[in-house]
């Protein structure tokens, strides 16, 4: 978080004192108003049947010791103002924010202390809303026992929770969650998405995520640690034929996958191809019948992928089994000189040093299990720490990375980039095949010319809201089938554009820090 932190400060600067923590408080209260005002309101002992509004609505601050707390302090004083019966409970009452704590308690707020544990318990019983300032973009490590414990009461009381810049007890810089860390409905942050909104586990603790604009964008980095690309960046990506174009133009994507025993992972391999964009799938294995008997557009050779004919990028691996031979093959389409995905089975035992020498672009498709075999980890290290993960797998293998799972990550060899988190998906995509049907998509991208940076983050995000596209629940089939209704989306021709269709010309990954 030191760029936020240098961008705060360059922009404090500038500016009144207090006007950064005003404005985020004023973004804070908005939020919670509207959300009080939209609730259907929760039934508690004392009022089964109440609707939750504003005013007289119960509000409780968790308040820690830094400017979270201010911000859950000042925001609270605007509700308060506004008719909502505000209660703070200061976790260091002699160092909670003066200014805040005096404004709320201007403003009628009461005050508790977690030794007040009987008030507390009925507080956070009674609840509308508990607003979590517990600590922000300044907390290390996991939450301390005092502040954990608070954490623990909110979720036994079951009260909505609005977190202020971040859950508390989540790490800002990596998504990862050490030890109990509170749970939102909704995160209200400000100036920028840090990366624990946007990474898991973190960002399944963060609920729905509402940016406030307080000013600070100038005043960030020109490159962002982690970037997302909203549908008009992969739109401005995406491969469209023009008037000079014939198949061999438009690119030729090469499938080796699928064995005897699954067959099944070359066809849908070859589906998600077909989707891609290339102008042409080859496939070259020992499943061509299957795969033409679905797909008779394939141009399908039994042989090695060398005597298959030209193409402009392999996708290798998915089906291809245990066998030695998957791993000659996959050698075999390593030392081709065109982009070449591996996948899957084809992940098993590749060397760093072999992929090292690659001139033509790497692309590396490995899910939790898989990059914990290539890491010599443990799946349970990777899927906590997702962002070090894929870092450490790009550098090591000299080769971009797409991580699969809850949330997907890609990351470029080039350490001075961000690496990029997809907005898009489902945890339905968690079905058999469905990643044969990505590497496909991203394998037609690449033949078409993307660098793989950009195959892969198209490919992720296409593939995630076909998920969200496919009748529930979906297969790896309909998830493939619905692929260009995703790209309809996408690009903003088809049927409504969504929350994703904002077309615009140019692309604009937006910054996180
Ligand atoms: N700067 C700005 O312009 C703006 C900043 N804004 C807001 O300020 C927030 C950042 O404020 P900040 O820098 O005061 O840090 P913050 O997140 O409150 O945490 C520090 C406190 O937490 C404590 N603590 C630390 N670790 C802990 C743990 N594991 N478990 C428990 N406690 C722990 C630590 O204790 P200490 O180490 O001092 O004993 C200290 O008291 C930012 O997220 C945003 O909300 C907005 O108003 C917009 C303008
Ligand atoms: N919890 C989840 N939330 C969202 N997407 C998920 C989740 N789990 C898996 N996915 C996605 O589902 C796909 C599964 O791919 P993979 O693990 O390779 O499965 P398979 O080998 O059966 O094809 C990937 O795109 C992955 O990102
Ligand atoms: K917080």
């Amino acid at each position: 978080m030191e760029t936020v932190r240098a961008a705060e400060s360059a922009l404090m600067a500038r500016l009144p004192e207090g006007t950064l923590m005003t404005r985020a408080a004023a973004g804070l209260a908005a939020a919670c108003a509207t959300l009080l005002a939209s609730a259907a309101g929760r039934p508690t002992r004392d009022r089964p049947t109440r609707t939750a509004r504003l005013y007289g609505a119960r509000v409780a601050l968790l308040v820690g010791s830094g400017d979270n707390g201010g911000d859950a302090l000042y925001a609270g004083a605007r509700l308060a103002r506004r008719g909502a019966a505000v209660t703070a409970v200061l976790l260091s009452p002699e160092r909670a924010h003066p200014a805040g704590l005096a404004a709320l308690v201007r403003v009628g707020g009461r005050v508790l202390t977690p030794a007040d544990t009987s008030s507390v318990s009925s507080l956070l019983r009674s609840a509308d809303l508990v607003v979590d300032g517990i600590v922000g973009i300044g907390g290390r490590g996991g939450l301390r026992p005092d502040a954990a414990h608070l954490a623990q009461r909110v979720a036994d009381a079951g009260a909505p929770v609005v977190a202020v810049d971040l859950p508390s007890g989540v790490d800002p810089d990596s998504g990862e969650v050490n030890g109990p860390a509170v749970r939102a409905a909704l995160t209200v942050t400000f100036g920028t998405l840090k990366p624990g909104l946007l990474v898991d586990p973190a960002r399944t603790h963060a609920g729905e995520v509402h940016l406030v604009d307080i000013g600070l964008t100038p005043q960030l980095p020109a490159v962002p640690e982690l970037a997302a690309l909203e549908s008009a960046d992969v739109a401005a990506l995406l491969p469209r034929p023009s008037a000079e174009s014939d198949k061999y133009r438009r690119g030729v994507v090469g499938i080796a996958a699928g064995s005897a025993r699954y067959p099944g992972a070359a066809v849908l391999c070859v589906a998600g191809a077909l989707h891609g964009g290339a102008g042409a799938v080859r496939y070259a294995g020992p499943a061509g019948d299957h795969v033409l008997a679905r797909y008779p557009e394939t141009l399908v050779s039994s042989g090695s992928p060398h005597h298959a004919g030209r193409v402009q990028s392999w996708v290798v691996g998915p089906g291809l089994g245990e066998e030695p031979a998957a791993r000659e093959l996959v050698a075999e389409v390593l030392a081709t000189e065109v982009p070449v995905l591996v996948d899957a089975d084809g992940l098993r035992g590749l060397d760093p040093d072999r992929l090292r020498t690659r001139e033509a672009p790497t692309l590396l498709t490995p899910h939790a299990g898989e990059a914990a075999a290539l890491l010599g980890t443990t799946r349970e290290r990777v899927e906590s720490a997702r962002l070090a993960a894929v870092r450490e797998l790009s550098q090591r293998y000299g080769a971009t990375v797409l991580l699969k799972g809850s949330t997907t990550l890609i990351a470029d060899p080039d350490p001075r980039g961000p690496v990029r988190a997809n907005p898009t998906g489902t945890p339905w995509l968690a079905t058999a095949g469905s990643g044969d049907v990505l590497s496909g998509l991203a394998g037609s991208l690449l033949a078409s010319g993307l660098p793989a940076l950009d195959a892969a983050s198209a490919a992720a995000h296409l593939h995630g809201l076909a998920g969200s596209l496919a009748p529930t629940p979906p297969s790896a089939t309909t998830v493939a089938a619905a692929l260009p209704q995703a790209w309809a989306r996408v690009t903003g021709t088809g049927t409504g554009t969504g929350t994703h269709g904002t077309a615009s010309p140019s692309p604009s990954a937006f910054p996180l820090p």
